[in-house]
């Protein structure tokens, strides 16, 4: 277990320092932490997480669509391959991802497969809040939903996941 960095030590990083620190709450999107290191300082941990937040909330929805589109299928291929990122692979498993019958596997599988044909992106919820049915009945209700809905549910996933990870890194003074 790493100890956390406090925020008035966030606040003094070089820049280069914080975006490597950072690069990957927004997964694999390092200009998130390339924009976010100039709103310094930061009062607190709600006020960075705050200003990925903001970050995320400002972007176009051609933006928000590359976003989504970085992201992972939970119980996909990658995660078969242990080619996740490190703190993908530790969120879907803490969700209990790595321990599906075949028949959930299966469920899951065809149902991110008809997810992305309707909505050209892939499903997104937060895994360190969910647990295997949660995730297999999102699956189900969201696909039911509009594209314009799913991008905003998607990109208010992608915050939820963005702030346990900047919490995993840092703490208040
Ligand atoms: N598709 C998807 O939701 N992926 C993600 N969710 C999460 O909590 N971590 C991820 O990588």
């Amino acid at each position: 277990m790493t100890s956390l960095i406090r925020i008035s030590e966030v606040n003094k990083l070089d820049k280069e320092q914080f975006e490597w620190m950072f690069e990957n709450v927004v997964e694999l999107c390092t200009d998130a932490a390339a924009k976010v290191q100039k709103k310094r300082p930061f009062k607190n941990v709600e006020d960075l997480c705050n200003a990925f937040h903001e970050y995320l909330e400002n972007l176009s929805i051609e933006e928000k669509l590359v976003i989504l589109k970085l992201h992972p299928d939970l119980a996909g291929r990658l995660a078969a391959q242990g080619e996740l990122t490190r703190e993908s692979t530790a969120e879907q498993k803490s969700a209990g991802l790595n321990d599906l019958t075949e028949e959930q596997r299966h469920t899951i599988n065809t149902s991110n497969e008809r997810y992305k044909s309707k909505f050209g992106f892939p499903f997104i919820i937060c895994a360190r809040e969910n647990k295997v049915q949660s995730i297999i009945n999102g699956l189900q209700q969201r696909y039911n939903s509009t594209r314009e809905q799913e991008i905003a549910t998607g990109i208010n996933e992608v915050k939820k996941i963005c702030k346990l990870r900047i919490t995993d890194i840092v703490k208040d003074d």
